[in-house]
């Protein structure tokens, strides 16, 4: 999928840098919702082909050049959560991110300045040590939380987890490269963010057109969605437990070329039968309420109304399962 006109990319000169940049941080520590407000409202989902990296990327920021800056495009690559891994997918995960982290420019990692700082963040803190090299800042979020006496505290406090962690390397031997206190919900510091982000860019030309959306890996994004429908309000009953796999991602065929649909067959995997009936729920409840949900993001991302068809699907103990993993794309 290609977005509609003409293919532009940003003016550039050269001074203008671009680059990668990847948000790690315990769960809901306000990754998705800085890369929101950093992005804005064009959201350019977009599954990477070229460059350096292989991995989804959510958002790219163009930044226009003007008197006080340079021009830059940030472009934001998603990463999985890093966890302390229990099973051999834990394991894969993490050993992907750190993947992605060595192949990003900047680390951004996220410590939202209302907790304290816990044993999770540490053993991200840890995790980062083992990408060699890396520009680590610091991003404390969700500053409108906490007074500001508090921030401070938190300030001083993340960046002695910097110190402890990120020393010994010779570049690194002072901690975080910055630490930037941010709120991505009233927009405090969002523009500071993507300048400092900016300015450990590489001096690079463009790496995506403006405005270019998805290219082929619609069906990884089709099944995040679905994913995400399903875990709503069961996340506790079901972590990690389940995975989506879309057979068929097609344009109905037959249909005026004003009201296209697109047919979407999809399979939400889980490990035992117990969570497949809190997928289905009573009377398949739950199961027509991620449908419409998914359904409803899906035209988003897609925009064009979807059919979409979903199956429950047991697939035993696929986490620990190396050949079944595979098949499930991991
Ligand atoms: N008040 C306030 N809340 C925020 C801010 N940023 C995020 N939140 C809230 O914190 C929660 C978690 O935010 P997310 O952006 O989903 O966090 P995440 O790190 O992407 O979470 P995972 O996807 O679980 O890894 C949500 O309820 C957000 O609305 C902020 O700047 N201020």
């Amino acid at each position: 999928m290609t977005a509609d006109g003409p293919t532009v990319f940003p003016e550039f000169d050269e001074s203008f840098r671009a680059g990668f940049a990847s948000f790690v941080g315990r769960p809901n520590a306000g990754k998705s919702t800085l890369t929101n407000a950093l992005v804005g409202e064009k959201v350019a989902i977009t599954s990477s082909k070229p460059q350096t990296t292989r991995h989804t990327i959510r958002g790219i920021v163009n930044r226009p050049a003007d008197e006080e800056r340079t021009g830059a495009q940030l472009v934001l690559v998603d990463t999985p959560g890093l966890h302390r891994p229990r099973t051999l997918l834990g394991q894969r995960l993490n050993d992907l991110v750190i993947d992605t982290l060595s192949e990003v420019d900047v680390v951004g990692f996220c410590l939202p300045a209302d907790e304290k700082i816990g044993p999770g963040d540490r053993f991200i803190a840890s995790q980062l040590t083992k990408v060699p090299h890396k520009r680590v800042v610091a991003l404390v979020t969700k500053t409108d939380k906490i007074p500001r006496r508090q921030l401070a505290e938190q300030l001083i406090a993340v960046d002695q987890l910097g110190r402890e962690h990120l020393a010994g390397e010779k570049k690194q031997a002072e901690g975080f490269e910055a630490i930037i206190p941010v709120s991505a919900v009233n927009g405090e510091q969002v523009d500071t963010v993507a300048d400092e982000l900016a300015r450990m860019m590489p001096l690079s030309p463009p790496l995506y057109p403006e405005g270019e959306l998805t290219d082929e890996p619609e069906a990884v994004m089709v099944a995040e969605l679905i994913r995400e429908a399903a875990l709503e309000d069961v996340r506790d009953e079901l972590p990690h437990s389940i995975a989506v796999t879309v057979e068929e991602l097609m344009p109905r065929q037959g249909r005026d070329e004003d009201r296209p649909l697109i047919d979407v067959h999809a399979t939400i995997h889980v490990e035992r039968d117990s969570q497949k009936a809190i997928i289905i729920g009573r009377g398949g409840s739950r199961l027509k309420q991620i449908g419409s949900q998914a359904r409803e993001g899906i035209k988003r991302l897609l925009g064009t109304p979807v059919y979409l068809d979903l199956h429950v699907k047991v697939t035993k103990e696929w986490q620990r399962d190396a050949k079944k993993l595979g098949r499930l794309g991991f």
